[in-house]
C-alpha cells in the first residue's frame, strides 16, 4: 500500500512530504529530486518569485547511501525566501504590538475570484486570505514532486515504466499532436520555452503567452501525462474507486487549478461512433496488438499494456494582475481583488506536477499488483506475471 501526505506554507519555513510504502532499494537521490524540482519552476508565464527563490532539498528519513530503505520516506524542501517571510508567518506566538503592525501593513480583505481566498476565509473562520491562500498556493507542488520522482524512481527500475507530461494547449493555441508520443518525442520537451512538442505551435504559444502579460491578464492550458511500459491489469473493474481511471482522474484532479481530465481521446469519443471509438484486437505472432490507440491505454479500469495518455486542463491564473471585482470583507463594498506578484501561466510547470501524480497513482496500482518489500521481490512478481501472461498467448506485441 503507497499513501503519503504533504504539509507545510507557501511562504513557511519548507514543504514536508512524507510517504509509506516504497520497496527497499529504489535508487534515487538528491540530485534526480532537485532536477524535477527545476523542471517545475521552469515555463514561459512563470512569475517574478521563480527567479529569486530556490528549492532546497534534504532527505530526512528513509533513504541510505542512495537507496530507499523500504521505510518511511521524509523529504524537505526549503523556501530559501524564508527569512523574509519569518514575521509573518511565525509559527508561535507573536506580542500584541508586532500583530498590529503586520495588520496593519498585509491583511489582504479582497478575495480573489478563482483562488482559495473567500470559501476559505468563510469555512476557516478568518478574516483575511493569508492563512488560507498559503495552503492553496501552489508551492504545495514542490512536495509532491519530490514524492512522484520517488515514485518514477521505482516505476524505472521494477518495471521499466517512463513518465513524461507535454503541453498541448495553451489559452486558443493548440497543438499537433503525435497520436502516441515515443520517450525520444518527450524527452527533449524541457528545451522548448513552453513544452510543447509542435515548434508551430511553440510559437504561438509564447507570443500568446507574452501578449497576456502586457494585456495585464492570465492563462490557462492543457497537458498531456504519457506512461510507456505499463504491464496490463493496473487497476480494477471490480469496484469504482479502484478503477485506475478514477484514480488518475482524482490525483490529476487533485493538482491546484485543474479542472477537466480525459483518459485518451476522452471527451472526443462520446463525439465518435463506436465502430470508430474502440481499439480493436488484432492477433500477432503469439500476442496481440491493437489497431489504434484511442483509448489511452484502459479498459474497464484496468491498464490494457498499451501506452496511457491522460489529459488535465488548467484553468487560467486567478490573480489577475487586472484585478477582478470583489469586495472588501471589512466594509462590504465593491473593491479591486488583491494582487501582488503572479504567475501570469504555469501550464507547463503544471505538466511536470501532472507527471508526478501519474506516477504517484501508476505506484500505487502497481504495489497493489506485484507487492513486494524489495525492488527485486516487485520486479520477479513482474516478471512472472507478465510470463504467465504471454503462456496464455496474450502478450502484448509492440
Ligand atoms: C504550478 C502552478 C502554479 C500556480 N501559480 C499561481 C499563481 O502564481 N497565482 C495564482 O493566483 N494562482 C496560481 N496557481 C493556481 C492556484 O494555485 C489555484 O488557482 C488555486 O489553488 C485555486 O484553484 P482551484 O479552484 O482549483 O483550487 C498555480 C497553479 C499551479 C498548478
Ligand atoms: C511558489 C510557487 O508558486 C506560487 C503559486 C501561487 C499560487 O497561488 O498557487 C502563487 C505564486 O506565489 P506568490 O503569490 O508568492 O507569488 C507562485 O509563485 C511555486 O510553484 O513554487
Amino acid at each position: 500500500m503507497l499513501r503519503y501526505l504533504t504539509a507545510g506554507e507557501s511562504h513557511g519555513q519548507a514543504l514536508i512530504a512524507t510517504m509509506e510504502g516504497i520497496p527497499a532499494h529504489v535508487r534515487v537521490g538528491v540530485d534526480e529530486i532537485a532536477e524535477n524540482l527545476r523542471r517545475r519552476r521552469l515555463g514561459v508565464g512563470r512569475g517574478a518569485r521563480m527567479k529569486f527563490e530556490a528549492d532546497e532539498v534534504t532527505l530526512l528519513g528513509g533513504f541510505r547511501h542512495g537507496e530507499t530503505l523500504g521505510s518511511p520516506i521524509a523529504i524537505m524542501v526549503g523556501n530559501t525566501e524564508w527569512p523574509k517571510w519569518e514575521k509573518v508567518m511565525a509559527p508561535g506566538v507573536v506580542d500584541e504590538a508586532e500583530l498590529a503592525e503586520l495588520a496593519r501593513n498585509a491583511k489582504l480583505t479582497r478575495p480573489r475570484p478563482g483562488h482559495a481566498d473567500l470559501a476559505g476565509m468563510q469555512k476557516y473562520d478568518f478574516d483575511e486570505a493569508r492563512p488560507l491562500l498559503e495552503r492553496a498556493s501552489a508551492r504545495e507542488t514542490a512536495a509532491r514532486v519530490a514524492l512522484g520522482t520517488v515514485a518514477q524512481a521505482f516505476l524505472a527500475q521494477a518495471f521499466g515504466i517512463t513518465v513524461l507530461s507535454h503541453v498541448v494547449e495553451l489559452g486558443p493555441v493548440r497543438a499537433t499532436r503525435p497520436d502516441l508520443p515515443t520517450i525520444d518525442d518527450l524527452a527533449a520537451i524541457d528545451a522548448d520555452p513552453v513544452r510543447c512538442f509542435d515548434p508551430a505551435a511553440s510559437v504561438a504559444m509564447q507570443a500568446e503567452v507574452e501578449a497576456c502579460q502586457k494585456e495585464g491578464d492570465t492563462m490557462g492550458g492543457v497537458v498531456e501525462v504519457v506512461a510507456w511500459g505499463l504491464p496490463p491489469g493496473l487497476g480494477s473493474h471490480t469496484q469504482g474507486d479502484r478503477r485506475l481511471d478514477a484514480k488518475l482522474a482524482g490525483a490529476l484532479m487533485g493538482i491546484q487549478a485543474i479542472k477537466g481530465v480525459e483518459v485518451g481521446d476522452g471527451f472526443e469519443l462520446a463525439r465518435t461512433r463506436g465502430s470508430l471509438a474502440h481499439d480493436e484486437i488484432i492477433p500477432t505472432d503469439g500476442g496481440i496488438r491493437r489497431a489504434s490507440h484511442r483509448s489511452g491505454g484502459t479498459e474497464g479500469g484496468m491498464s490494457t499494456g498499451e501506452v496511457l495518455r491522460v489529459r488535465a486542463a488548467m484553468k487560467p491564473i486567478a490573480t489577475v494582475p487586472r484585478a477582478l471585482r470583489t469586495i472588501d470583507t471589512t466594509t462590504g463594498e465593491a473593491a479591486a481583488a488583491h494582487h501582488q506578484r503572479s504567475d501570469v501561466c504555469a501550464v507547463p510547470a503544471a505538466g511536470v506536477v501532472a507527471e508526478a501524480m501519474v506516477a504517484l497513482v501508476l505506484a500505487e496500482v502497481a504495489l497493489e499488483k506485484f507487492g513486494g518489500d524489495s525492488l527485486g521481490e516487485a520486479r520477479r512478481n513482474h516478471e512472472s506475471y507478465l510470463a504467465d501472461v504471454a503462456a496464455r498467448g496474450l502478450e502484448i506485441g509492440r
